[in-house]
Parts: C-alpha cells; structure tokens; sequence
C-alpha cells in the first residue's frame, strides 16, 4: 500500500495518512503497537473490508477486495464451525470456493492436517480439542486455500505460553515450507523478534509506522538459541524503547 489515508467517516477520526507498507514475497513481517494504534483498521483495510480514501491497497498489484482468494485469515479466536468435525472445518473454504472435487478437497484438508500435527484429530468435534489445537486447525483451514498472502491478528495471544511457544515453532517450520508472506500483529515484543523478518512499530493515529527494525537473526530458529542471542536482547532493548516512545506521545496527547 501506498500514501494511504484513512478515516473513519462516523467520528472523522484519522487513522492513516500517507501510509505506506510494503512486504517482499515470501516476507514475515510483524507489527507491534499498542492499544488503538489502528492495527485492527489496518488488517481491514489490507483485507478490502475497509476502504481507503487515498492511496491504494493491492497483493500482487490487484487491487484487493474482501474475500480476496490470495489472502488467508487468523484471528486471536478460531472461530471453527461446532457442528463440522476438524476435517470440514479444514475443507469449509475449498467448499465454498468450488476447489475440486469433494474427494480432493478431502485430501487437501488432510495435507493440511497433516502440516499441522492433527491428522488424528480429523473427525473429532473442535469442542474436544484445547485451544492450542482449535487453533492449529485455524491455520490448517486458511493455508488450504494456499494464500500468498496471511494476515495474522495476535492468533497465540489467547494461549498460554508454552503452547504460545510451540505454536511459534509450527507457524515457523510451516512458513518456511510453504513460503507465504506473512503480517503478524501482535503486542509481544519478544513474539515478534521471535518470528519475523522486520518489525514494524506503529505509532498513535494518525502517525504511522515510527520504527522498523531488521530482524538478522539467523534462520532456523529454535526459542533457547534466538533468545540467548545477544542481538535478540538487544533487539528487545531497542523495540521496547520505541514503543516507550509511542506511549510516551500517548501521555502527552491524553
Ligand atoms: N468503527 C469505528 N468508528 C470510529 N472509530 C473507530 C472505529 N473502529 C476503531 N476506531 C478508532 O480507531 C482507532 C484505532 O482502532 P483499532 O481497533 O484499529 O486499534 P488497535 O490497534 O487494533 O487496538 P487494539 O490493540 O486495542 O485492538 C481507535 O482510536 C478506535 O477508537
């Protein structure tokens, strides 16, 4: 997206002005601010469910609209069908999408399963899994449509933190298989060095992005190592000044 402005029409309040954002292919980019940054106003419009009244919002150089077949959802709640087992939850949007045939479908929500550890899981009713699968299952279900891009809205953050942990893991190990670009927003620093490529700090609306941060710690990552990397401590240092930072100007206009 670039030199976009948003505002929401009700309150006239300005969220976004000359914003832009860019990710590479194939990217994981995490953004990290606090609370009513715009973070949630910046996934809908990135998902087309917002529009913006400047600028232009596009994947691939389409300009996007909601349902956007490229773009894969994960929200801080699953949101899983109770009546469907986790198989037809998985298969759901092949279903509506009219992706091959059932029997393909079927062996596409397998596959995904599979990529996600809960293939013994598949004709089980979500109310039996824990959070940590139920949201596994979430992650089955939007890369079986196979996004090119996957807009992530603090999906662990309901989660304790060694499932929290292991889910970073999987989301790491999958991603670096599948090679879909990734936004990750969440409010844990740490969470955010953990997974991405560059982490972005949004500031109070209608500033923006105040900082953005390279993440060069080596990849493949494993929790104990990344952590007691030194960079990792510094980069932690760094972030959590610039959020400070935002905070800060947050006092002032309060
Ligand atoms: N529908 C709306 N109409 C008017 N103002 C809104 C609307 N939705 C959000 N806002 C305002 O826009 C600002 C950004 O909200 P948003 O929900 O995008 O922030 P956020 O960073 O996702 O917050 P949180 O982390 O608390 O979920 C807030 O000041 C909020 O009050």
């Amino acid at each position: 997206m670039d030199g976009m402005a948003f505002a929401y029409l009700e309150n006239r309040r300005r969220i976004f002005e000359h914003f832009s954002l860019e990710a590479r292919p194939g990217e994981f980019v995490a953004i990290l601010g606090p609370s009513g940054c715009g973070k949630s106003t910046l996934l809908n419009l990135l998902s087309g469910f917002l529009r913006p009244q400047a600028g232009h919002i596009t994947i691939d150089g389409v300009p996007v609209v909601p349902e956007h077949p490229t773009l894969g959802y994960v929200f801080q709640s699953p949101n899983l069908f109770p009546w469907l087992n986790v198989l037809e939850n998985v298969r759901f949007g092949l279903r509506m999408n009219r992706l091959g045939s059932p029997q393909e479908q079927r062996a596409v929500a397998l596959h995904f399963l599979r990529l996600v550890g809960l293939e013994q899981q598949a004709e089980e009713l979500p109310h039996r899994l824990s959070g940590g699968q139920r949201q596994r299952v979430a992650l089955a279900r939007s890369l079986a449509l196979e996004p090119r891009l996957l807009l992530m809205d603090e999906p662990f953050a309901a989660l304790d933190a060694m499932t929290r942990a292991a889910l970073n893991d999987e989301l790491l190990r999958i991603w670096s298989g599948l090679g879909q670009t990734v936004l990750f927003i969440t409010h844990d620093i740490d969470e955010a060095i953990y997974l991405a490529d560059r982490v972005l700090v949004l500031g109070l609306p209608p500033t923006g992005i105040t900082a953005e941060v390279a993440i060069d710690l080596p990849r493949p990552r494993d929790q104990r190592g990344a952590r007691a990397n030194p960079l990792f401590v510094q980069l932690r240092e760094r972030l959590s000044e610039e959020i400070a930072k935002v905070m800060t100007s947050n006092r002032r206009i309060t």
